[in-house]
Protein backbone atom coordinates (compact mmCIF):
# COMPACT_ATOMS: atom_id res chain seq x y z
CA UNK A 1 0.00 0.00 0.00
CA UNK A 2 1.32 3.02 -1.03
CA UNK A 3 3.13 6.20 2.29
CA UNK A 4 0.35 8.88 2.95
CA UNK A 5 0.80 11.62 1.06
CA UNK A 6 0.93 15.68 1.73
CA UNK A 7 -2.40 15.23 -0.20
CA UNK A 8 -3.86 13.21 2.24
CA UNK A 9 -2.73 14.95 5.35
CA UNK A 10 -4.94 18.01 3.75
CA UNK A 11 -8.15 15.49 3.31
CA UNK A 12 -7.55 14.27 6.85
CA UNK A 13 -7.45 17.23 8.20
CA UNK A 14 -10.63 18.11 6.26
CA UNK A 15 -12.75 14.72 6.92
CA UNK A 16 -11.79 13.38 10.56
CA UNK A 17 -13.01 16.71 12.56
CA UNK A 18 -16.54 15.83 10.73
CA UNK A 19 -16.86 11.94 11.29
CA UNK A 20 -15.37 11.61 14.63
CA UNK A 21 -18.87 13.20 16.46
CA UNK A 22 -20.53 10.19 14.34
CA UNK A 23 -18.31 7.52 15.80
CA UNK A 24 -18.41 8.01 19.22
CA UNK A 25 -22.51 8.37 18.77
CA UNK A 26 -21.80 4.84 17.78
CA UNK A 27 -19.51 3.46 19.81
CA UNK A 28 -21.91 4.93 22.84
CA UNK A 29 -24.76 3.15 21.14
CA UNK A 30 -23.08 -0.27 20.50
CA UNK A 31 -22.08 -0.18 24.22
CA UNK A 32 -25.64 0.26 25.43
CA UNK A 33 -26.93 -2.97 23.25
CA UNK A 34 -23.68 -4.91 25.00
CA UNK A 35 -24.72 -3.54 28.84
CA UNK A 36 -28.39 -4.51 27.66
CA UNK A 37 -27.13 -8.24 26.84
CA UNK A 38 -24.32 -8.06 29.99
CA UNK A 39 -27.28 -7.25 32.73
CA UNK A 40 -29.57 -10.21 31.42
CA UNK A 41 -28.46 -13.35 31.41
CA UNK A 42 -26.45 -14.83 27.99
CA UNK A 43 -25.02 -17.89 26.57
CA UNK A 44 -21.53 -18.58 26.02
CA UNK A 45 -20.22 -19.71 22.57
CA UNK A 46 -16.58 -21.12 21.53
CA UNK A 47 -15.30 -19.89 18.33
CA UNK A 48 -11.96 -22.31 16.46
CA UNK A 49 -9.61 -20.39 18.52
CA UNK A 50 -11.59 -21.72 21.42
CA UNK A 51 -12.21 -17.91 22.32
CA UNK A 52 -16.06 -17.09 23.55
CA UNK A 53 -18.50 -15.40 21.91
CA UNK A 54 -21.63 -14.22 23.10
CA UNK A 55 -24.85 -12.54 21.43
CA UNK A 56 -23.54 -8.99 22.63
CA UNK A 57 -20.31 -9.47 20.33
CA UNK A 58 -22.74 -10.29 17.50
CA UNK A 59 -25.41 -7.50 17.86
CA UNK A 60 -22.90 -4.82 18.26
CA UNK A 61 -20.85 -6.22 15.48
CA UNK A 62 -24.02 -5.65 13.16
CA UNK A 63 -25.06 -2.64 14.59
CA UNK A 64 -21.76 -1.26 14.25
CA UNK A 65 -21.33 -1.98 10.56
CA UNK A 66 -25.17 -0.66 9.46
CA UNK A 67 -23.96 2.70 10.90
CA UNK A 68 -21.09 2.77 9.13
CA UNK A 69 -22.04 1.00 5.63
CA UNK A 70 -24.97 3.56 5.35
CA UNK A 71 -22.71 6.48 6.78
CA UNK A 72 -19.39 5.78 4.54
CA UNK A 73 -20.38 3.17 1.37
CA UNK A 74 -16.88 4.42 -0.34
CA UNK A 75 -14.81 3.36 2.50
CA UNK A 76 -14.08 -0.54 3.34
CA UNK A 77 -14.84 -2.60 6.57
CA UNK A 78 -12.94 -5.30 8.62
CA UNK A 79 -14.86 -6.24 11.57
CA UNK A 80 -14.37 -8.86 14.11
CA UNK A 81 -17.57 -10.71 13.81
CA UNK A 82 -18.20 -10.46 9.72
CA UNK A 83 -17.43 -12.59 7.49
CA UNK A 84 -14.21 -10.96 5.97
CA UNK A 85 -14.20 -9.07 2.40
CA UNK A 86 -9.97 -9.23 0.66
CA UNK A 87 -11.90 -6.66 -1.76
CA UNK A 88 -11.16 -4.09 1.36
CA UNK A 89 -7.75 -4.80 0.23
CA UNK A 90 -7.93 -2.50 -2.45
CA UNK A 91 -9.32 0.62 -0.71
CA UNK A 92 -7.31 2.76 0.75
CA UNK A 93 -9.71 3.51 3.61
CA UNK A 94 -10.77 1.02 6.09
CA UNK A 95 -12.95 0.89 9.34
CA UNK A 96 -11.39 -1.17 11.17
CA UNK A 97 -13.89 -2.69 14.10
CA UNK A 98 -13.81 -4.86 17.71
CA UNK A 99 -17.38 -4.87 18.90
CA UNK A 100 -16.14 -6.07 22.02
CA UNK A 101 -12.94 -6.40 22.99
CA UNK A 102 -12.34 -8.56 26.00
CA UNK A 103 -15.33 -10.92 25.92
CA UNK A 104 -13.33 -12.68 28.44
CA UNK A 105 -13.48 -10.01 30.71
CA UNK A 106 -17.35 -9.37 29.74
CA UNK A 107 -18.24 -13.06 30.16
CA UNK A 108 -16.23 -13.04 34.02
CA UNK A 109 -18.15 -9.72 34.21
CA UNK A 110 -15.78 -7.12 35.60
CA UNK A 111 -16.43 -3.95 33.23
CA UNK A 112 -12.96 -4.48 31.68
CA UNK A 113 -14.00 -4.55 27.91
CA UNK A 114 -14.41 -1.86 25.40
CA UNK A 115 -15.54 -0.87 21.74
CA UNK A 116 -13.24 -0.29 19.29
CA UNK A 117 -13.61 1.51 16.16
CA UNK A 118 -10.77 2.57 14.42
CA UNK A 119 -10.33 4.09 11.00
CA UNK A 120 -7.13 3.42 8.29
CA UNK A 121 -6.09 5.01 5.53
CA UNK A 122 -3.40 3.49 3.65
CA UNK A 123 -2.42 1.13 6.54
CA UNK A 124 -2.42 3.52 9.13
CA UNK A 125 -4.62 3.77 11.67
CA UNK A 126 -5.93 7.78 11.52
CA UNK A 127 -8.87 7.73 14.18
CA UNK A 128 -9.59 5.73 17.03
CA UNK A 129 -12.63 5.48 19.11
CA UNK A 130 -13.05 3.50 22.53
CA UNK A 131 -15.61 3.46 24.91
CA UNK A 132 -15.99 1.03 28.55
CA UNK A 133 -19.34 0.58 28.72
CA UNK A 134 -19.55 -0.21 32.26
CA UNK A 135 -18.07 2.83 33.08
CA UNK A 136 -19.33 4.88 30.57
CA UNK A 137 -15.88 6.42 29.66
CA UNK A 138 -14.78 7.43 26.20
CA UNK A 139 -11.68 7.24 24.60
CA UNK A 140 -10.89 9.26 21.31
CA UNK A 141 -8.58 10.43 19.10
CA UNK A 142 -7.64 11.50 15.51
CA UNK A 143 -4.55 12.26 13.50
CA UNK A 144 -3.36 15.81 14.31
CA UNK A 145 -6.50 16.49 16.37
CA UNK A 146 -5.14 15.37 19.97
CA UNK A 147 -6.33 12.39 22.07
CA UNK A 148 -9.74 12.87 24.69
CA UNK A 149 -11.29 11.32 27.65
CA UNK A 150 -14.63 11.74 28.85
CA UNK A 151 -16.37 10.16 32.01
CA UNK A 152 -19.86 10.35 31.83
CA UNK A 153 -21.47 10.22 28.46
CA UNK A 154 -24.92 8.50 28.67
CA UNK A 155 -25.91 11.79 30.18
CA UNK A 156 -25.31 13.62 26.77
CA UNK A 157 -26.07 11.16 24.70
CA UNK A 158 -29.71 10.32 26.71
CA UNK A 159 -30.46 13.84 28.40
CA UNK A 160 -29.28 15.88 24.62
CA UNK A 161 -32.36 14.54 22.29
CA UNK A 162 -32.29 14.70 18.71
CA UNK A 163 -32.45 18.22 18.25
CA UNK A 164 -28.52 18.35 19.84
CA UNK A 165 -26.99 16.21 16.97
CA UNK A 166 -24.93 18.94 15.88
CA UNK A 167 -23.37 19.18 19.45
CA UNK A 168 -20.35 17.34 19.91
CA UNK A 169 -19.55 15.45 23.40
CA UNK A 170 -16.34 16.66 24.63
CA UNK A 171 -13.98 15.61 26.39
CA UNK A 172 -10.82 16.32 28.60
CA UNK A 173 -7.53 16.24 26.28
CA UNK A 174 -4.88 13.52 27.49
CA UNK A 175 -1.18 13.26 27.36
CA UNK A 176 0.86 10.08 28.11
CA UNK A 177 3.09 10.65 31.50
CA UNK A 178 6.77 11.79 31.39
CA UNK A 179 8.00 8.73 33.32
CA UNK A 180 11.45 7.43 32.35
CA UNK A 181 12.19 5.31 35.78
CA UNK A 182 9.63 3.96 38.20
CA UNK A 183 7.44 3.02 35.47
CA UNK A 184 3.99 1.37 36.02
CA UNK A 185 3.64 -1.80 33.34
CA UNK A 186 0.29 -3.12 32.04
CA UNK A 187 -0.85 -6.29 31.20
CA UNK A 188 -3.27 -8.39 29.99
CA UNK A 189 -5.89 -9.96 32.74
CA UNK A 190 -6.57 -12.90 31.01
CA UNK A 191 -3.93 -13.81 29.08
CA UNK A 192 -0.51 -14.22 30.79
CA UNK A 193 2.78 -16.05 29.41
CA UNK A 194 5.92 -16.32 31.24
CA UNK A 195 8.04 -14.55 28.45
CA UNK A 196 6.55 -11.40 29.91
CA UNK A 197 7.73 -12.58 33.80
CA UNK A 198 11.46 -12.72 32.17
CA UNK A 199 10.95 -9.42 30.43
CA UNK A 200 10.05 -7.68 34.01
CA UNK A 201 12.87 -9.73 36.19
CA UNK A 202 15.46 -8.39 33.10
CA UNK A 203 14.00 -4.88 33.54
CA UNK A 204 12.98 -4.73 36.96
CA UNK A 205 15.08 -1.65 37.67
CA UNK A 206 13.01 0.37 35.49
CA UNK A 207 9.57 -1.27 36.33
CA UNK A 208 8.12 -0.19 39.89
CA UNK A 209 4.52 -1.88 39.34
CA UNK A 210 2.20 -3.95 37.15
CA UNK A 211 -1.18 -2.88 36.84
CA UNK A 212 -4.02 -5.33 35.09
CA UNK A 213 -6.27 -4.07 32.78
CA UNK A 214 -8.06 -6.32 30.10
CA UNK A 215 -8.71 -5.50 26.15
CA UNK A 216 -8.03 -2.21 24.99
CA UNK A 217 -8.10 -0.58 28.14
CA UNK A 218 -4.17 -0.48 28.41
CA UNK A 219 -3.15 1.49 26.18
CA UNK A 220 -5.97 4.27 26.84
CA UNK A 221 -4.65 4.08 30.31
CA UNK A 222 -1.23 4.79 28.71
CA UNK A 223 -2.70 7.42 26.89
CA UNK A 224 -4.32 9.43 29.96
CA UNK A 225 -0.95 8.85 31.71
CA UNK A 226 -2.02 6.16 34.44
CA UNK A 227 0.61 3.47 33.19
CA UNK A 228 3.54 3.90 30.73
CA UNK A 229 4.51 0.59 29.48
CA UNK A 230 2.89 -2.41 27.61
CA UNK A 231 3.95 -5.56 26.19
CA UNK A 232 2.03 -7.97 24.32
CA UNK A 233 3.48 -10.90 22.49
CA UNK A 234 0.06 -13.48 22.57
CA UNK A 235 -1.38 -13.29 19.23
CA UNK A 236 -3.98 -10.05 19.15
CA UNK A 237 -5.50 -9.22 15.69
CA UNK A 238 -5.44 -5.57 14.10
CA UNK A 239 -9.23 -4.58 15.77
CA UNK A 240 -7.46 -5.30 19.13
CA UNK A 241 -4.64 -2.24 18.61
CA UNK A 242 -5.91 0.18 15.49
CA UNK A 243 -8.18 1.69 17.76
CA UNK A 244 -5.96 2.37 20.42
CA UNK A 245 -2.81 2.92 18.47
CA UNK A 246 -4.56 6.12 17.05
CA UNK A 247 -5.38 7.28 20.71
CA UNK A 248 -1.74 6.62 22.44
CA UNK A 249 -0.06 8.05 19.50
CA UNK A 250 -2.07 11.09 19.58
CA UNK A 251 -1.30 11.39 23.59
CA UNK A 252 2.46 11.41 22.65
CA UNK A 253 3.06 7.31 22.98
CA UNK A 254 3.83 4.97 20.56
CA UNK A 255 3.09 1.19 19.23
CA UNK A 256 5.43 -0.59 17.18
CA UNK A 257 5.62 -4.47 16.23
CA UNK A 258 8.37 -6.18 19.05
CA UNK A 259 11.02 -6.50 15.81
CA UNK A 260 10.18 -2.22 16.52
CA UNK A 261 9.05 -1.87 13.23
CA UNK A 262 5.26 0.24 12.44
CA UNK A 263 2.16 -1.67 12.86
CA UNK A 264 -0.04 -1.55 9.68
CA UNK A 265 -3.79 -2.22 9.01
CA UNK A 266 -5.89 -3.25 6.86
CA UNK A 267 -3.30 -6.54 5.86
CA UNK A 268 -4.54 -9.40 4.04
CA UNK A 269 -3.72 -11.64 7.52
CA UNK A 270 -5.69 -9.71 10.36
CA UNK A 271 -2.99 -11.40 13.06
CA UNK A 272 -0.77 -9.40 14.39
CA UNK A 273 2.10 -11.78 14.61
CA UNK A 274 5.13 -10.07 15.65
CA UNK A 275 3.62 -8.84 19.29
CA UNK A 276 3.60 -5.17 19.59
CA UNK A 277 4.84 -2.52 22.82
CA UNK A 278 3.49 0.47 23.48
CA UNK A 279 5.63 3.12 25.68
CA UNK A 280 4.59 6.60 26.58
CA UNK A 281 8.35 7.45 25.13
CA UNK A 282 10.63 6.24 23.29
CA UNK A 283 13.19 6.21 26.49
CA UNK A 284 11.61 3.24 28.11
CA UNK A 285 11.96 0.38 25.54
CA UNK A 286 12.80 -2.30 27.68
CA UNK A 287 15.79 -4.61 27.28
CA UNK A 288 14.03 -8.11 25.49
CA UNK A 289 17.43 -9.71 25.75
N1 LIG B 1 -5.30 -17.18 20.92
C1 LIG B 1 -5.66 -15.98 20.45
N2 LIG B 1 -5.76 -15.75 19.12
C2 LIG B 1 -6.13 -14.53 18.64
N3 LIG B 1 -6.40 -13.48 19.45
C3 LIG B 1 -6.32 -13.65 20.77
C4 LIG B 1 -5.94 -14.90 21.35
N4 LIG B 1 -5.93 -14.76 22.68
C5 LIG B 1 -6.29 -13.45 22.92
N5 LIG B 1 -6.52 -12.80 21.79
C6 LIG B 1 -6.94 -11.42 21.62
O1 LIG B 1 -6.76 -10.68 22.83
C7 LIG B 1 -7.91 -9.90 23.07
C8 LIG B 1 -8.09 -9.68 24.54
O2 LIG B 1 -7.02 -8.94 24.98
P1 LIG B 1 -6.61 -8.89 26.52
O3 LIG B 1 -6.12 -10.24 26.91
O4 LIG B 1 -5.51 -7.88 26.49
O5 LIG B 1 -7.82 -8.43 27.27
C9 LIG B 1 -9.04 -10.68 22.47
O6 LIG B 1 -10.00 -9.77 22.04
P2 LIG B 1 -11.57 -10.21 21.91
O7 LIG B 1 -12.09 -10.30 23.31
O8 LIG B 1 -12.19 -9.10 21.14
O9 LIG B 1 -11.60 -11.53 21.17
C10 LIG B 1 -8.41 -11.41 21.29
O10 LIG B 1 -8.57 -10.70 20.07
MG1 LIG C 1 -14.10 -8.93 20.04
Amino acid sequence: MDEITEKDIEYLRKLLPGIIGKIKETAYSAGRIILEIYEGDFVVEYKNDNSPLTMADKKANEYIVEVLEKEFPDMAILAEESADNSERLLNDWCWIVDPLDGTKEFVKRNGEFTVNIALSCKGKSVLGVVYVPVWDEMYWGYRGGGAFYRYGCREFYEGCGPHYEDMELTGEKIHVSDRVDNLIMLHSRSHKTSIIDDLVERNSDKIKSIKCAGSSLKGCLIAKGEGDIYYRYGPTMEWDTAAMQCIVEEAGGMLRQMDDSEMTYNRRDSLNSKGFYILNSIENRLKLQ
